[in-house]
């Protein structure tokens, strides 16, 4: 038994607790062995971005008594609107729309709304999406909370860990389309298939089937549920939340997903356009402007590629690469991708050609 230290009852608990003051230290024995107590203090980090852990990992909220799923880890993405590859007029209208909410408070109690304000962010891969919600999260100095839908057992358990986030938040729920197969087209098309194979085969296997589309998937979070949870969620909690969806696939989203006033802002993250280059020769290689601008802008103007990509060829590989050869470098990359591209068009034009000849390749 501690000595020298505070016993009380948490309200509503028959446990008692007991504990020590900062930086106590207290010797104990028992069972015949010498255990030592030391209390430490580690300073509250300003900004943590918290994952999902898995139920193994479970961790306990001290303060409440309550284990919660959440791990922490320190956020250090250095991601702000500052380097954000986007055009400047789109940055600021969402920078805007961003303070606006966070100041939000009375507006929101006079009109008897949850503090909260939910963004889809859609766009192919490399396209910043990531680099948006840290861009988010630093700018109104809030934590990030990113769940990860697959690993979340069902409903309930979803709504457990939502109603365990803090205000001041950012919950991020990344590659919706992914998780949980909740897009419309694709759920369609797959139990469209699924049918059609179904009646050629026979009872037994179907029931195999069924046993076995129940094992793969390790998630029973519907999307009904989680529509119920997060509309549920806000008049649970008080302080102010930020939902985040994001999804390479936009238009094959379940359209009750996407309706407004549940995501009040859908945020297109698009190919690298030549204001967003700009931002990265300024970033990765302190250049505003440069005689090759010109041509680069002639083929941004006729090429995709993700922001990702130009960042990448932008950034310096060896002390010897200067600035003009990573300049270059992307210009020989962007012809390539347009050759490319050109000639995969070309390829798809002769199969649509009625009387075109298709070797097999
Ligand atoms: N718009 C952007 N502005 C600045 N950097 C970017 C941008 N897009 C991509 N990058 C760079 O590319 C890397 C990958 O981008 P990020 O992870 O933000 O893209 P994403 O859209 O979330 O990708 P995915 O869909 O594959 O998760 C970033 O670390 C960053 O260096």
């Amino acid at each position: 038994m501690l000595r020298d230290s505070k016993a009380d009852v948490v309200n509503e608990s028959q446990s008692v607790v007991l504990s020590m003051d900062d930086h106590e230290e207290v010797t104990d024995v028992f069972n015949g062995v010498k255990v030592w107590w030391a209390s430490g203090k580690i300073p509250p980090q300003s900004k943590t971005i918290s994952w999902f852990a898995g139920s193994e990992e479970k961790s306990k909220d001290w303060q409440g008594w309550r284990p919660t799923k959440w791990g922490n880890i320190v956020f250090e993405h250095p991601s702000t609107f500052d380097t954000l590859a986007m055009e400047t007029q789109k940055k600021d209208e969402i920078k805007k729309d961003l303070i606006k909410f966070s100041k939000g408070k009375d507006y929101y109690a006079k009109i008897g709304k949850a503090w909260k304000r939910g963004y889809l962010l859609y766009g192919p891969p490399g396209t910043g999406k990531s680099s948006m919600i840290a861009a988010m999260a630093n700018l109104l100095d809030y934590d990030v909370y990113d769940i990860e839908l697959t690993t979340i057992k069902d409903n309930s358990e979803l709504r457990k860990l939502l109603i365990d986030t803090k205000g001041r938040s950012i919950i991020v729920i990344e590659d919706i389309d992914c998780s949980l197969d909740l897009t419309g087209q694709r759920k369609k098309r797959k139990e469209k298939d699924d049918d059609e194979a179904d009646k050629e085969k026979d009872p037994v296997s179907k029931l195999k089937k069924e046993a076995e589309k129940e094992g793969e998937s390790g998630s029973k979070v519907t999307l009904s549920g989680l529509l119920n949870v997060i509309d549920g969620i806000w008049s649970a909690c008080g302080g102010e939340r930020i939902i985040i969806f994001t999804t390479n696939y936009v238009d094959k989203l379940d359209p009750a997903l996407i309706r407004t006033g549940r995501m009040d802002k859908h945020i297109e993250m698009s190919y690298c356009c030549f204001d967003a280059f700009k931002v990265l020769a300024k970033n990765y290689l302190d250049i505003e402007s440069h005689e090759l601008f010109g041509k680069i802008e002639e083929v941004f103007a006729e090429t995709k590629m993700s922001p990702a990509y130009v960042a990448d060829m932008l950034m310096p590989k060896s002390e010897e690469q200067d600035g003009e050869t990573c300049l270059k470098n992307l210009i020989a990359g962007l012809e390539a991708s347009m050759e490319e591209a050109g000639k995969k068009s070309e390829a798809a034009a002769m199969l649509e050609t009625k009387d075109g000849v298709v070797t097999e390749g």
